[in-house]
């Protein structure tokens, strides 16, 4: 058996690029840049008025002129302006470009106007209230990196240089399969010695959160039947996700059907607890690659963050997103194990904290629900209040 270190090492080095795609802006939410993005013009694209008032040439300012006589009046979207003379002023608003001859924006709060003369109330500042042209980018300039993930904040500075097409990283397509006879749908009531899929749907679901849908599956402990379907999965997919059917049992065909289907196994079995049956490998002619999770509930959900989510992550050349916390309880004795346990995480006085939650072995999915992530404690230590660990989030 290997341990989690090599396991872990194993998992990371098939790692695989699925190419990349142009879909439409609105569609890109939690998607990867697959290219830089530059400025197509300089940001902000003209000296841009941010306030509404009048603009005026500092000249008349720096010799005391208080009254002047207004010109005309520009709004947000009209061409550029001009004050013909110095000595006047003319009428403006935010957003809009400021007029020829201007280099002064006064608000409208520190002016009065009456018959067609704008009077300053209080003392004003030359040359301000204005956005100058090219200061926060220049055209040209580097925007956004390859690699991003594209949030709410990245959709408005793709939408302001123009990407109306973006081209992101392509996702993997991906089968969830299920298999135990014991196993009804979340609509059936379930006859005493059967439960409902759960596995399958919380898999699901965590694969929305990275923008992937995928094909869902329920397979019978039927060898043929498994062989068959097994094979489909193999041809119209680039990952399988399967849970159940991987460790010792009379009806755990799925190491067998993968040997057949030429699915090289790259381990089964690791020091690790929960998901010591994991099963992984590769069918090298397809380019497929197949996590088999044991299929205790706990045992699939924490080995696809452990594995599956850090070989997502190194696809997609992400940067890794997990991190360490602070051990708040002490956990018993040694191991010569891996474990992943169970935590709610705290932030206190800048730190996070993790405390363990009491779970009733692998099966208990509910206490899952209660955990932030999991804390990964090596083997052959001993670990006490305030230790640095490492820490995986769900
Ligand atoms: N003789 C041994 N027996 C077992 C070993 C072992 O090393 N030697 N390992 C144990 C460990 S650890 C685990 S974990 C399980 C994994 O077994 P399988 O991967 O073969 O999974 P199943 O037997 O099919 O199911 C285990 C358990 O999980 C439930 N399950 C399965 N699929 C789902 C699903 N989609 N939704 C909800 N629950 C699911 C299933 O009903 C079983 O209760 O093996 C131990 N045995
Ligand atoms: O891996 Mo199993 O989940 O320890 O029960």
């Amino acid at each position: 058996m290997i341990s989690h270190h090599e396991a872990l090492e194993k998992v990371l080095a098939t790692a695989t690029h699925f190419g990349s795609e142009k879909i439409p802006l609105l569609e890109s939410l939690n998607r990867i840049l697959a290219e830089d993005i530059f400025a197509d013009r300089d940001f902000p694209p003209f000296d841009r008025v941010t306030k509404d008032g009048i603009a005026v040439n500092s000249q008349a300012l720096e010799n005391n002129k208080t009254s002047f006589k207004i010109e005309a009046v520009y709004a947000a979207g009209s061409p550029q302006g001009i004050l013909n003379s110095l000595e006047n002023c003319v009428e403006i608003m935010t957003g809009a470009m400021l007029p020829k001859n201007c280099d002064s924006v006064i608000m409208y709060e520190d002016i009065e106007i009456k018959n067609g003369i704008a009077t300053l109330q209080t003392e004003v500042k030359p040359r301000i209230n204005i956005h100058r042209k090219g200061s926060d980018r220049q055209s040209g300039e580097k925007v956004l990196s390859k690699n991003q993930r594209i949030s709410a904040k990245e959709i408005g500075v793709l939408a302001t240089v123009g990407t109306s097409k973006v081209l992101v990283k392509k996702l993997p397509k991906i089968a969830i399969i299920s298999t135990g006879d014991e196993l009804v749908n979340v609509e059936e009531t379930p006859l005493p010695h059967q439960i409902r899929t759960s596995n399958t749907l919380s898999l699901f679901a965590a694969l929305e959160k990275e923008k992937i849908t995928p094909t869902l599956l329920h397979i019978r402990d039927e060898k043929d039947i498994m062989l068959q379907q097994v094979e489909n999965a193999i041809k119209n997919h680039d990952v399988l996700l399967l849970s159940g059917g991987v460790s010792k049992g009379k009806f755990d065909y799925l190491p067998e059907i993968f040997e057949e289907l030429k699915v090289e196994k790259i381990f089964h079995r690791v020091l690790q607890r929960p998901g010591k049956p994991l099963w992984f490998g590769k069918q090298q002619e397809k380019n497929v690659t197949v996590f088999s999770f044991p299929g205790n509930p706990n045992s699939t959900f924490v080995n696809y963050h452990i594995y599956f989510i850090k070989w997502l992550t190194k696809s997609l050349e992400l940067e890794d997103r997990n991190s360490e916390v602070i051990l708040n309880t002490a956990v018993d004795a040694n191991s010569n194990i891996t474990r992943y346990l169970l935590v709610k995480t705290n932030a206190e006085n800048g730190e996070i904290k993790a405390e363990l939650l009491n779970e009733n072995g692998s099966g208990d999915l509910i206490s899952l629900a209660n955990a932030d992530g999991v804390i990964l404690l090596p083997p052959e230590k001993v670990f006490e209040v305030g230790d640095l660990v490492e820490f995986v989030s769900f």
